[in-house]
């Protein structure tokens, strides 16, 4: 081991999850049925028709997977709660078993000395509340700060570390706009409108955690890195509307109050004016940013391209299972653009991980990976260097702690650092959940 990558005391080593992706057996115990248990149910729309019915059936076998990750030695679990099993209707009835199942997720996970960090939303809106116009209803900010207070009060304390939104940008891009996640929109009418709706409504949760919380509140966001495919001024011209709708459409009005520009040129008729008053609400100061990191987009103009016209340019470099370039060079400099742009915030990674294919469960009890325990090294040592360069990242959680439902591609896609067989459930952890482990326990220098 080598001292050369060991990371400041107290970085914190995790994984991360969400509800609908692992936990199955959506309706038990009181819970309502979310945007995301319509949507699987919609011919086309998911990969081979998987659905979240069972997935990795964590609702049940929790405790298996909390020793899973004490034998890994991880300090820290991203976790996100189904809020149609707190609120079956979204609001007002709180239905008790929902809340007895995260009682005993957070509890054992304490037990197990792994600090829980709690994402009140990852996708799965309740379906009560879209047939309410879900994130197009301007009601939703107090929806949610509703439903965030109900979990302020009753976890404060065990949790320390709470998220409002999981990457609102994939909620509109892929919910709004594109049509391709739920509920399934395409609309570029509607696109900014959620957008907005749901920065108000991660700015009331934060305002609520301020009256009821005492630890730490942020947002997590997805954030790409774009690089100009030449120096033409059309090119970077492409290059600042894509990083303008992807990476600056929801940290600048948490930061700054405002939009960026380039979105009023994006969406044109379709860009609504919104009061000053709902930028007070949106910039409510936040503890932490809370960053997914993937890949990069080397992007070009493309007056086809809708409605961005802005296009990626194929790399010549090795692309993962989702069709994304590894570039860990481009987390190291989306990294020291937080820290320039924002003021060097407190930073946690909350998802970094790879698709790639994986061969049958080995023997024994460990499943090779090569491409990710690669991917893995490449992109820890692309933090280590931004912390070299005085960036505050304080965590890393490495998506995914297991295989699961990866949304529309279904159970085709393995982001997990632990093989799960969907047929018997049984886990099996690779060789980067090996590397991991090691990485963990020295603190980096494994690396
Ligand atoms: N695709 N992909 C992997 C991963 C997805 O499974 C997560 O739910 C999202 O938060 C984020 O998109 C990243």
């Amino acid at each position: 081991m080598s001292q050369a990558f060991e990371f400041p005391q107290g970085f914190l080593w995790g994984s991360a999850t969400s509800a609908y992706q692992i936990e199955g057996s959506p309706l038990v115990d009181g819970a309502g049925p979310s945007i995301w248990h319509r949507f699987v149910r919609t011919p086309g729309m998911v990969h081979d028709g998987d659905t979240g019915d069972v997935a990795c059936d964590h609702y049940r076998r929790y405790k298996d997977d909390v020793r899973l990750m004490r034998e890994l030695g991880l300090k820290a679990y991203r976790f996100s709660v189904a809020w149609a099993r707190i609120l079956p209707e979204g609001k007002g009835r709180v239905n008790p078993g929902g809340l007895d199942f995260y009682d005993r997720l957070v509890d054992t996970l304490l037990e197990n000395g792994i600090e829980p960090l709690l994402t009140l939303y990852h996708w799965d809106l309740p379906a009560a509340l879209d047939d309410r116009g879900g994130w197009l209803n301007p009601d939703i900010a107090h929806w949610f700060a509703e439903y965030a207070s109900v979990m302020y009060r009753r976890f404060d304390g065990r949790v320390k570390k709470w998220a409002t939104l999981n990457e609102p940008w994939v909620v509109t891009d892929g919910g709004y706009l594109h049509g391709a996640l739920a509920p399934g929109h395409r609309n570029r009418f509607e696109a900014p409108i959620a957008t907005h709706h749901l920065l108000r409504a991660h700015g009331a949760a934060v305002q609520a955690y301020r009256a009821e919380g005492k630890h730490a509140i942020g947002l997590v966001v997805n954030l790409e890195p774009k690089y100009a495919a030449s120096d033409s001024a059309e090119d970077r011209a492409a290059v600042r509307r894509a990083d303008a709708y992807m990476n600056r459409q929801y940290l600048d009005p948490v930061f700054f109050g405002r939009y960026p520009d380039e979105l009023e040129e994006i969406f044109g008729e379709a860009w609504p004016q919104w009061p000053a008053e709902d930028f007070e609400l949106i910039r409510q100061p936040i503890d932490y940013v809370g960053f997914n990191y993937y890949t990069r987009s080397v992007t070009r103009h493309d007056e086809q391209a809708w409605p961005l016209k802005a296009a990626p340019v194929k790399q010549h470099a090795t692309y993962t299972e989702t069709g994304w370039e590894v570039f860990p060079q481009g987390l190291t400099d989306t990294l020291v653009w937080l820290r320039d742009r924002y003021g060097n915030p407190p930073v946690y990674i909350t998802e970094n991980g790879s698709a790639f294919y994986d061969p049958p469960v080995a023997d024994g009890d460990t499943l090779d990976d090569p491409l990710r325990v690669d991917y893995l090294r490449k992109h820890l040592r692309a933090i280590h260097a931004a912390i070299c360069m005085g960036c505050d990242v304080r965590g890393y959680m490495a998506w995914s702690l297991l295989d699961n439902l990866e949304w529309s591609l279904g159970f085709s896609k393995r982001f997990g650092i632990v093989h799960v067989d969907f047929q018997t459930q049984k886990r099996t952890p690779k060789r980067s959940a090996r590397l991991y482990s090691r990485i963990v326990g020295s603190n980096g220098r494994a690396l």
